[in-house]
């Protein structure tokens, strides 16, 4: 649909863009995405013929665009840019109706009931049908960009170009224009080139992204080129970590921002305290880690300072939540960033277990869970002092599970064992990215061996 081969040029003598190369398909929904000055605009100028090419060409439907004359290029190309200035004082449904100019016909250029019918629908689709006798120059900047959408929608084109078309928009608006884009782009097969600032936005939306970086392309490529998170911090210049979207497939970025972190906390040593007796156990933390457990409450991924085990004689018919609440309540434990877990019988004593491998801090606390003074199962927090992506706290979990129930065998127990088991592993994100793992590993299946050994030795379990 729209080839931009080897294009060269800018303002006056100075090519602000370099030997551009992209490819837009039929039917794409494309991103043209980078940092402020990086040519955006500059490219969308030279595409729309407002800035001569100095270098190259923009083919449209395999012909130079350059060789169109305006109304040919006008059936074929709409154009929605940030200046939402009109030379006159038109109604919106005036606005709305230049957009079907390409297609009139004879002399006095009438509008056709076609016309009418088109205008109607692109108002409709657009919501701007409710202001359509009013000027626009009294309307918002947000409902001038949607009436100008219908401008552009009215005039049927097959490819729509777009500056950063939800810069007023608040966050309805710009979810309801690039869904009904989207549904124009999947129903109708219309092709869109966008100018994105939101990388957020664009991986959601668009199929296919164009990264350009002091004039350059820097990359061309489908939704992972948003996983590209060195990249994208280097030009960006902040801190980038992605992540998956919950319920869409696509990437998404969450932002840190740029205070001083510290490489390594001391957060063993008099950074938390243990409360625990035969009714529950309480770590406290200064400061929250990132902790993916099963508790009942805070349970999944989440950033946690507060890690609760509460015992009880039997399970009741109480939601665990609101039992739990209740009794964080009586311990005056505040909910806002705890994990709590109810298990049936007695809570026994703590230990302790602490080691350091390659920078990395680790601490295994573990309680029995007790009825009749036999042990029925083991509470387990792992706290680490280090960086783990998603991959390695999974495996973290599994290692750790897998040894205590390897550990527990060995005791005697077997893991028929029907009892509700905490299973808590926290870490701070701080440090060396590259902790590695192999090790930690190692360490990990150590510690959870001998912390299950000292339990039963403090219960004075014999084998
Ligand atoms: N009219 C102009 N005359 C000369 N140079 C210009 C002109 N407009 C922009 N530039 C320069 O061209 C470079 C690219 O600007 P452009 O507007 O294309 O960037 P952009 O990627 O669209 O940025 P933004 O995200 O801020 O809109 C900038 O260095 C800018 O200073």
């Amino acid at each position: 649909m729209l080839k931009i081969q080897n294009v060269t040029g800018g303002y006056s003598n100075n090519p602000i863009l370099r030997n551009i190369d992209i490819e837009v398909q039929n039917g794409d929904f494309f991103a043209l995405l980078g940092p402020n000055g990086s040519g955006k605009t500059t490219l969308f100028k030279l595409i729309t013929g407002q800035l001569p090419i100095q270098k190259g060409k923009v083919l449209l439907s395999g012909k130079d665009i350059s060789s169109y004359s305006k109304l040919e290029k006008a059936k074929k190309i709409a154009v929605l840019s940030q200046d939402t200035s009109v030379s006159f004082d038109y109604t919106v449904e005036e606005i709305v109706s230049l957009g079907r100019y390409p297609h009139q016909k004879g002399i006095l250029k009438n509008l056709s009931k076609k016309d009418w019918h088109i205008i109607e629908e692109v108002m409709e689709l657009t919501k701007v049908t409710e202001f359509r006798h009013t000027q626009f120059r009294k309307i918002s900047g947000g409902e001038k960009q949607r009436v100008l959408l219908a401008k552009a929608l009215a005039q049927e084109p097959e490819l729509l170009l777009l500056d950063e078309p939800t810069n007023h928009l608040d966050i309805k608006h710009t979810f309801q224009l690039l869904d009904l884009l989207k549904k124009r782009q999947e129903e109708k097969g219309l092709t869109i080139f966008s100018i994105l600032h939101d990388l957020n936005v664009a991986s959601l939306y668009a199929d296919r992204f164009a990264l350009l970086y002091n004039g350059s392309l820097l990359k061309v490529g489908d939704a992972s080129l948003l996983k590209e998170v060195d990249t994208l911090n280097k030009i960006y210049q902040v801190q980038i970590h992605v992540q998956p979207h919950p319920t869409v497939p696509k990437p998404q970025l969450l932002l840190a921002p740029s205070l001083p972190n510290s490489t390594h906390s001391t957060f063993f040593k008099g950074n938390y305290k243990i409360n625990n007796n035969e009714q529950f156990v309480h770590v406290q933390f200064q400061k929250p880690l990132r902790t993916i457990s099963n508790g009942m409450v805070g349970n999944g991924i989440q950033w946690i300072k507060d890690y609760c085990i509460f015992s009880c004689k039997q399970y009741s018919t109480i939601p665990p939540e609101e039992e739990i609440q209740t009794i964080m309540e009586q311990y005056s434990i505040t909910p806002e960033q705890t994990v709590a877990t109810i298990v049936e019988g007695n809570i026994g004593d703590v230990v302790e277990v602490e080691r350091e491998i390659e920078d990395t801090k680790i601490l295994i606390i573990v309680t029995p869970t007790k009825m009749n003074e036999k042990i029925r199962g083991f509470n387990m927090m792992v706290f680490m002092d280090g960086y783990f992506n998603e991959g390695a706290l999974v495996n973290s979990l599994l290692i750790a599970t897998k040894e205590k129930m390897k550990a527990m065998q060995q005791f005697g127990m077997d893991e028929a064992n029907e009892t509700n088991e905490a299973l808590y592993l926290a870490v701070t994100q701080k440090g060396d990215k590259s902790v590695t793992q192999r090790a930690v590993e190692a360490t990990l299946r150590e510690m959870v061996q001998l912390a299950v050994k000292q339990v039963y030795q403090k219960e004075k379990v014999v084998v």
